[in-house]
């Protein structure tokens, strides 16, 4: 695994963002895999700048999203459709068209899975995977004793993570419990991963991903068995990782 260490938030979202922008520019009809949470903002910001600045086109790229939580409508300012469209989406030239999030109101969830998967392949595939990390080490929404052969599937929230989460509900009771999440398998699958991570409360977790053993009780420790993965994090994220 590479590791990017930077200095502050700022810094991190003008590292990822410029190594997407890049990435785009130089293949234009990219498969990009997105992620939500707090992390990834900025980054986003970068790429809106990068494309009104410098032109960066989006109009072949194509995105998958990692996840969505079940149960909340798409007009739901939480749901990860809102939250792609608010926060990259609707401010650079990318055919909505060509972007997928799991339909966490499908009426058939095993089917809107299985379809999920389907649409993966039929795009041959995630060139470049943005994760972020739980504090308890989840990606996308796998919790820990997710199987590594896991596939799009729905998954129950862990409480910690349903609290993690609140901060952007009005109140902890509105967080949904179920997701339809992107399996680890599935993401093992991304040709080039680029994890990010900041501040203290995330430090724990850095270190058993990249000192700690491989197992199912941590998801992120899966990252450890590709070979194309890089962590962009900050001194506070990394304060506890073994040099
Ligand atoms: O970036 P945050 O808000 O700390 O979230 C970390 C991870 O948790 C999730 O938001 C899910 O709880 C993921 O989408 C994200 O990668």
């Amino acid at each position: 695994m590479k590791i990017i260490k930077v200095t502050n938030e700022l810094e991190l979202s003008k590292t990822a963002g410029e190594m997407i922008a890049g990435k785009v520019r130089s293949n234009p009809e990219i498969v990009l895999g997105l992620a939500t949470g707090g992390t990834p903002v900025g980054t986003y910001k970068y790429m809106i700048e990068d494309h009104k600045t410098n032109g960066t086109s989006y109009s072949k790229v194509s995105t998958v999203n990692l996840d969505e939580y079940i149960g909340l409508q798409k007009s739901n300012p939480n749901s990860y459709y809102s939250f792609m469209k608010e926060t990259l989406f609707d401010h650079i030239d990318i055919n909505q068209e060509n972007t997928f999030i799991p339909d966490g109101n499908a009426s058939d969830l095993e089917a809107e899975c299985a379809n999920y998967e389907k649409r993966i392949a039929e795009l041959g595939g995630v060139d470049l995977q943005l994760l972020g990390i739980g504090r308890n080490g989840h990606i996308a929404f796998n919790e820990p004793g997710t199987s590594f052969d896991s596939r799009t599937q729905v998954v129950p929230l862990t409480k910690e993570t349903i609290e993690d989460n609140a901060r952007f509900f009005s109140s902890r009771e509105e967080v949904p419990t179920k997701a339809i999440s992107m399996g680890i398998q599935t993401i093992l699958e991304s040709k080039e991963i680029i994890l990010l991570a900041t501040g203290k409360s995330k430090a724990d977790a850095m270190s058993k991903l990249i000192n700690g053993e491989v197992t199912e009780d941590f998801p992120a420790s899966a990252l450890q068995k590709h070979s194309n993965v890089t962590i962009i994090a900050d001194e506070e994220a990394l304060s506890l990782v073994k040099e």
